[in-house]
């Protein structure tokens, strides 16, 4: 069953409409993230689906229940956002027990369920402390424990991780996965982060000026972006820019603007008239050989840039640049003519602007 149904969502500020008839459906125990660029319209979605925000138009069902004029308290989901909002003065077990109190859930079994929230959290120990008296990393799983404690039949969450280091960040987002896995609470999770929404989500959703830009699994987007924006968005990517000579539909050729260059290519679509096309290539999928290889073309690596887990090198090919992964075993160094070949099924044909 769909737990969350949104259906031709509106969202305005004064005149200035930022939602744009979105329609999304979120199934039951699914972590769909919301990604996209600042100012995409992601918080406001939230925001209405929590009952934060009312709509100009369209309609949000939680659990199939029409909750459009449903006031926050009155829906059945909790929020954990970046700000922590933690009551300063109550401690840890005060604080988690809240939702509960304001449900009317009474003594013991109140205290029952915040402490076993909390053991789940592995934050028991905490339970007397103020928030004061916690790490960032501990306070935001008191946020988490206390949006979780009502058993809500959805989890939204604003950029939750956005104010932890990069290492602690990581660690949360394994947590909050396994933790999401546990409970098998649906769960809304809004980042701009590319990386965090691919390591998270069953789905993601990329928004673009208020309207979703593409939707789907993880590896789905990363490997077959539906346009340049999602190409560019969900990883690092080159983009060649090529002229059609046979359309996708038919098996995809093109060729190297400017160049007489012709290759094979994958792409869902064929780009609307007039679009700028290009060939997206992910760096993993560049191979760069001192050796001469068929049909490659020829380069130069301009850059090399060593980042522990891998090394990147920069290569002109004609007047384009592109981004390769040097692979195992090879050591590229600045200067070296390389030859510069890849796979046509990695070869992602898109069009569209820049972002
Ligand atoms: N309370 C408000 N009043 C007026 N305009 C607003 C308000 N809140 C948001 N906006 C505008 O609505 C648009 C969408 O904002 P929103 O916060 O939903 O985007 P976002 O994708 O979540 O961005 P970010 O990643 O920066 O949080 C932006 O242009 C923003 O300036």
């Amino acid at each position: 069953m769909s737990e969350l149904v949104i259906e031709g969502l509106e969202i305005e500020y004064g005149r200035n409409v930022v939602v744009h008839g979105l329609d999304l459906r979120v199934e039951s125990g699914e972590f769909v993230s919301l990604l996209g660029p600042s100012g995409s319209g992601k918080t406001s979605v939230l925001r209405a689906i929590g009952g934060y925000q009312a709509p100009s138009e369209g309609s949000i069902a939680i659990a199939g229940r029409d909750v459009t004029d449903v006031p926050p308290q009155g829906r059945d989901v909790g929020m954990v956002f970046q700000s922590l909002v933690l009551f300063p003065h109550m401690s840890v077990l005060r604080n988690v027990e809240f939702g509960l109190r304001t449900r009317k859930v009474r003594q013991p079994e109140r205290r029952r369920r915040a402490m076993e929230t909390l053991e789940m959290m592995q934050i028991a120990h905490l339970s007397e402390r103020l928030p004061f008296q916690l790490s960032g990393g501990q306070q935001q799983r008191v946020a988490l424990a206390r949006a979780l404690v009502v058993r809500p039949s959805l989890l939204l969450m604003d950029e939750p991780l956005g104010a932890l280091d990069a290492r602690l960040r990581l660690q949360m987002q394994v947590e909050i996965r396994a933790l999401q896995h546990a409970t098998g609470v649906t769960t809304i999770f809004v980042t701009h982060d590319q990386q965090e929404a691919m390591a998270m989500s069953d789905r993601v959703v990329v928004m673009r000026d208020g309207r979703i830009a593409d939707q789907g699994g993880p590896e789905g987007l990363y490997r077959e972006p539906r346009d340049r924006f999602t190409a560019e968005f969900m990883g690092l990517t080159s983009l060649l820019p090529v002229d059609v000579v046979r359309p996708a539909g038919d098996g995809a050729r093109v060729r190297l603007a400017g160049t007489a260059h012709e290759f094979d290519a994958t792409g869902s679509a064929d780009p609307a008239g007039g679009e700028p096309t290009f060939v997206s290539l992910r760096p993993e999928d560049i191979h760069c050989t001192t050796q001469p290889v068929d049909g490659a073309l020829t380069g130069k690596v301009m850059a090399r840039t060593f980042r522990g887990v891998n090394t990147f090198v920069q290569v002109r090919v004609g007047d384009q640049t592109v981004l390769a992964l040097q692979h195992r075993g090879q050591s590229l160094s600045e200067g070296a003519e390389v030859f510069v070949s890849w796979d046509a099924a990695r070869a992602r044909l898109v069009a569209g602007d820049a972002p």
